[in-house]
């Protein structure tokens, strides 16, 4: 069944083009991979589905149907009740997923606050059960302010929190660009039991071929604005046509290494 459908997107700065015709579609239950280089719009991709487009960056043309409604017209009220609820985020930036000096068992109460009708007892044990779920000592990081974690607890609390409300689209923008290589196998691999547990679909963007690899049900391979292939991880990594794809894989050399779960310093 297709959650969300991006159809024909163009959205341009200044009447600059930035995205030019991306369509793409993600299952439920899928795991999509956005990879290409710098610059090419894969942020932007994936904030346009959150509707959290900078300013004066305006959509001209195409749609997103998440679960076959349009969401581009929607208000900002209307986006704020689909975020976090039925999609949600983690960023590269996991230290701007918390304010700072509020401790993080209170910011995840207001989240579930906002979007659910639970008493103050309920919502600390969704909070509790999150937490455990990425394997966080729970009671401790609930009452914790985000300065007192590691960049990793961290992370995996930005997720606890993206999962709380066991979205329908996880949209997961470079999450491990900031971490240590034996964390961020961790992080990837929370991500990967959680979507399995949760039947959830991941929109994942990154760099790392090696874990578009190890990860992806698709890929799509974007260049200056455009998704250039698109294909299943076993098309996309052994049969490319694209030459901007071909380049990207000859690029990775270290590709088998993840594969083989050995840890790159
Ligand atoms: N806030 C902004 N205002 C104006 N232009 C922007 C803004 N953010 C991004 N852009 C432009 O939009 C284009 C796509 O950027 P985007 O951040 O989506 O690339 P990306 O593929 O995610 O890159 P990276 O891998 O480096 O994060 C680029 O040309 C970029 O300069």
């Amino acid at each position: 069944m297709t959650l969300l459908s991006v159809r024909k997107l163009n959205i341009a700065f200044h009447n600059k083009p930035i995205l030019k015709n991306v369509d793409f579609n993600i299952r439920q239950g899928e795991w999509f991979t956005l990879i290409g280089e710098s610059g090419s719009g894969k942020s932007i991709t994936a904030s346009a589905i959150g509707g959290l487009l900078p300013g004066e960056m305006i959509i001209t043309s195409g749609s997103i149907c998440f679960e076959d409604k349009d969401i581009t017209m929607l208000s900002n009220k209307e986006f704020r009740k689909l975020r976090g609820k039925e999609i949600s985020f983690v960023f590269q930036d996991y230290q701007s997923s918390f304010t700072p000096f509020i401790k993080i068992g209170k910011q995840m109460d207001e989240m579930i606050q906002a979007h659910c009708q639970l008493t103050k007892e309920e919502r600390r044990e969704k909070a509790l059960e999150a937490l455990e779920e990425v394997q966080l000592p729970a009671e401790r990081v609930y009452d914790s302010y985000p300065f007192q974690l590691s960049g990793g607890q961290l992370q995996r609390a930005s997720i606890a929190m993206a999962m709380m409300l066991k979205p329908k689209l996880l949209i997961a923008d470079e999450p491990t660009t900031a971490l240590d290589s034996i964390t961020t196998i961790h992080v990837l691999e929370i991500m990967a039991n959680m979507k399995k547990k949760m039947n959830c679909s991941i929109l994942f963007i990154t760099h790392d071929i090696r874990q578009a690899k190890k990860y992806s049900n698709t890929i799509g391979v974007m260049k200056q604005g455009e998704i250039v292939e698109i294909g299943t991880k076993e098309t996309i990594m052994y049969h490319p046509s694209h030459p901007y794809t071909k380049l990207l894989l000859n690029a990775a050399p270290t590709i088998r290494r993840l594969d083989q779960n050995i840890v790159l310093q």
